[in-house]
């Protein structure tokens, strides 16, 4: 089985380093031909500066080659996967759909997967998540993540064809659970960094993170994720990852909130629009999603980090299982 990547970033271009090296086919997709003739020629990606790519990756700016792989990856931010799925709906019909992005989608407020099912309704879709940065893998580090699909015998088949000897993946029938585990921890990760950034101390993060995942639960709960998956890989696992390594981009975003710094712009920060998609969510739903809320309202620029906390330790006085 050749297996299609869309989108040379990171994550797509650590993805065909593990799986290469593993010995499977890779078909490596980037828009920016440029780029592509640098893969091709110097088998260097730029968003990893210090990796080789093997041989069996083969970098393409043409849309056709990726097309004929049956099994695609797809590793773009993940405000990008509706306009990409929606452009080819018909020449990605009938094909496994693997969604690798952790967002929630501004436009509809979905996830990744129903992004995928809405404009291919005849694809498999199915999502790889979980603990990880991009460089890490690239480089072989031992890596566990989860591998969600509701068609249980695609999601076997997927489970073995993406495993190498680094990288193991655990297999979850729970979609939901598993998006939003990795979509809502952007969102914790930019608060713990300001939190940090803003110099308020480790406690507080400790604070952060734990009624972050409550709100992760709840969220997840309301929208018919089993409660397990939260406290899994996807979930727990990768906020854990997120809200403590300055490794992380969503973290490091809320170090420069924190910090009062500016940062670059062109830099993937999933949690900033995914702020925004699950105040909208929570609002619907009449969910209480005070950290979301205040992080959205901060990357918006309406609240500082001080005031955010401020505004988040001064609410009224309430049971911890609520
Ligand atoms: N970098 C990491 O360590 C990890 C990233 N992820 C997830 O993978 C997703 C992608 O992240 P990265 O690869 O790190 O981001 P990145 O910023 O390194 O790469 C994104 C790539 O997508 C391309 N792109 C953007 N919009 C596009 C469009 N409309 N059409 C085609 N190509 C487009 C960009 O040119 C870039 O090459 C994110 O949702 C992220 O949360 C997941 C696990 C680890
Ligand atoms: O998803 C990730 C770790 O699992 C990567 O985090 P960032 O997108 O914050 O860099």
């Amino acid at each position: 089985m050749r297996i299609g990547i869309a989108g040379a970033g990171a994550f797509g271009a650590a993805l065909a380093v593990t799986l290469a090296q593993a010995g499977r086919e890779v078909t490596l997709w980037a828009r920016d031909a440029a780029a592509v003739e640098t893969m091709r020629e110097a088998r260097r990606v730029a968003r990893l500066p210090e990796v080789t790519l093997p041989d069996g990756v083969a970098p393409v700016s043409d849309l056709s080659a990726l097309f004929a792989c049956d099994t695609i990856l797809l590793a773009l931010p993940a405000q990008a996967t509706r306009g990409f799925v929606t452009a080819h709906a018909e020449t990605l019909a009938g094909k496994v759909l693997v969604a690798c992005a952790k967002g929630i989608d501004l436009h509809s407020l979905t996830g990744q997967t129903a992004i995928i099912a809405e404009a291919v309704p005849s694809a498999t879709p199915a999502l790889l998540t979980g603990p990880s940065f991009a460089a890490d893998i690239a480089r072989g580090l031992p890596t566990a993540l989860t591998l969600a699909c509701a068609d249980a015998p695609c999601g076997a088949a997927l489970q073995h064809a993406l495993s190498t000897p680094s990288l193991r993946l655990y297999r979850t029938a729970d979609v939901t659970g598993a998006e939003l585990g990795g979509a809502l921890k952007n969102v914790v990760a930019i608060a713990c960094g300001a939190c940090i950034g803003a110099g308020l101390g480790d406690s507080a993060r400790a604070a952060l993170m734990t009624r972050g995942f409550a709100e992760m639960q709840r969220l997840a709960a309301s929208l018919g994720a089993r409660p397990e998956t939260l406290m899994g890989l996807s979930g727990f696992g990768d906020l854990v990852l997120t809200c403590s390594s300055e490794l992380s981009r969503n973290y490091r975003y809320g170090l420069a909130l924190g910090r009062g710094e500016s940062f670059d712009a062109a830099t993937t920060v999933e949690g900033a629009a995914t702020a925004r998609a699950v105040t909208g969510l929570a609002a619907a739903r009449g969910l209480d999603m005070p950290i979301s809320a205040v992080t959205a309202r901060m990357v918006a620029g309406e609240l500082t980090p001080l005031q955010a906390l401020d505004a988040l330790i001064n609410r009224p006085l309430k049971e911890e299982r609520e």
